[in-house]
């Protein structure tokens, strides 16, 4: 589903004349198979957002490949890329990134709206996720009406409601305490295996590790292998 061959990235930093290079990726490799749930662990500063930006196709890699379902993202136009994104991906983020000036329902509905489905269509698909997601008493809440965790459920059910096969998670537990992050972390698991769907997560959080299949640490630019664990 995933391949990522032997990607690497520097940044320059400062001025020109002062300008100063710092390798983040040296040589990353990795396969996330169809239905798996990956962790990549890392330090702050340890490259785990410019990998998951690479993957993403917000920013092109100063070398090698990554293949999302056999297409390579870094060739696409802009346009193709967004479309790409859309079809391919959904994102849960660390502070939810909810518009406050929708409710819970009008935030899941936005990329069905964006992708111009009809009111019908939006309407039923929104109304099942809230459901899924245990939302559905709290569907004309607006985001600073509920809780922390209530806030990640609805941009899960957002990330969820394009039927994206792949969910990139960048520290989806990062606020929340520790109660409702093994909710929302138990959620993910449900998730995974109903659905069969496949979640990249980058976190600094052993606890969240632990719900993936497979976890790794990028160290020093590079991907080591952690320990493997079944999913509970
Ligand atoms: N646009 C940029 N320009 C220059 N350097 C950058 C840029 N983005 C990131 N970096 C540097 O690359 C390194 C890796 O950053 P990155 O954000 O990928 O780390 P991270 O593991 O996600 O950190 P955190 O857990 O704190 O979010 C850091 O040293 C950072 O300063």
């Amino acid at each position: 589903m995933i391949e990522i061959q032997n990607l690497r990235h520097t940044f320059a930093i400062g001025k020109k004349e002062h300008e100063r290079k710092v390798p983040v990726l040296k040589g990353v490799t990795l396969d996330v198979q169809k239905g798996e749930i990956v962790a990549i662990l890392g330090k702050s500063g340890s490259g785990k957002s410019t990998l998951l930006h690479i993957l993403a196709g917000f920013m092109t890699p100063e070398s090698g490949s990554v293949l999302v379902n056999t297409k390579e993202t870094a060739k696409m136009k802009e346009e193709e890329k967004a479309d790409f994104r859309l079809a391919n991906f959904g994102f849960i983020f660390q502070n939810f990134q909810l518009m406050p000036g929708l409710t819970a329902f009008e935030n899941v509905e936005l990329p069905l709206k964006i992708k111009g489905e009809t009111v019908k269509k939006r309407q039923a698909k929104v109304r099942a996720l809230l459901e899924k997601v245990g939302l559905q008493d709290v569907a004309d809440h607006y985001p600073n009406e509920l809780s922390g965790g209530q806030q990640q459920r609805v941009s899960i059910a957002r990330a969820l409601v394009t039927d994206p096969p792949i969910l990139l998670a960048d520290e989806p537990t990062g606020s929340l305490d520790s109660e409702t992050e093994q909710d929302i972390l138990m959620l993910i698991q449900s998730l995974n295996q109903s659905l069969g769907l496949t979640f990249v997560i980058i976190t600094h959080d052993d606890e969240v590790a632990n719900v993936a299949h497979r976890q790794y640490r990028l160290h020093d630019g590079e991907l080591v292998k952690g320990e493997k664990r079944h999913a509970i």
